[in-house]
């Protein structure tokens, strides 16, 4: 029986900047991704969200946009995860290093994919141009995907 795990993932934007966090431990250890985790019992995906941005990079967001819903399985493992991705261009705070991450701005030209998740160069280019998106990715491992399914959509539905 499948069970899934939500999580929020949560990019800054500004002008052709995009901010990403070096994952210092845990799941995605030593690849860029944005900011986010798990969503506790309790709150809103969007509380988890913003909660998981002011953890790992200080900043304090506004007005985030849900902008994807990415689904992952690993081969072999019942847990589905749920990513729900937001983007936001407002935020107070300066990004700062913490326990988890560390911060650093980017050109949208220069993201460092080979360093990420390796579905992120697939779905990447459809948040950059301001699409919103929809993906299933099945991971054998973690860096093989043996496939995928990746729609732009109009409106996140669950
Ligand atoms: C499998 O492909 C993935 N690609 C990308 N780009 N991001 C992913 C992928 N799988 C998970 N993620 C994101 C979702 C979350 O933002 C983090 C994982 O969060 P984590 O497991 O570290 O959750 P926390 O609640 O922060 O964990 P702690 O228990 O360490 O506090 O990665």
């Amino acid at each position: 029986m499948t069970t899934r795990k939500l999580l929020s993932l949560v990019f800054v934007r500004e002008a052709s900047k995009i901010l990403l966090g070096y994952k210092k431990r845990g799941f995605g250890q030593g690849w860029w991704n944005g900011f986010g985790g798990k969503v506790e019992k309790g709150e809103t995906i969007m509380q988890g969200a913003l909660r998981e941005l002011t953890e790992e990079s200080g900043l304090i967001g506004d007005s985030l946009e849900e902008i994807g819903l990415l689904t992952f399985e690993f081969e072999g493992d019942p847990v589905l995860l749920e990513v729900h991705v937001f983007s936001t261009t407002k935020f107070s705070g300066k990004p700062e290093e913490t326990e988890e991450m560390r911060p650093a701005w980017f050109d949208i030209q220069d993201i460092p994919f080979k360093k990420m998740w390796s579905d992120d160069v697939l779905w990447f280019p459809l948040m950059l141009k301001g699409s919103k998106f929809k993906g299933y990715f099945l991971f054998k491992g973690l860096h093989d995907i043996l496939k995928y399914k990746l729609d732009e959509v109009d409106k996140i539905e669950y």
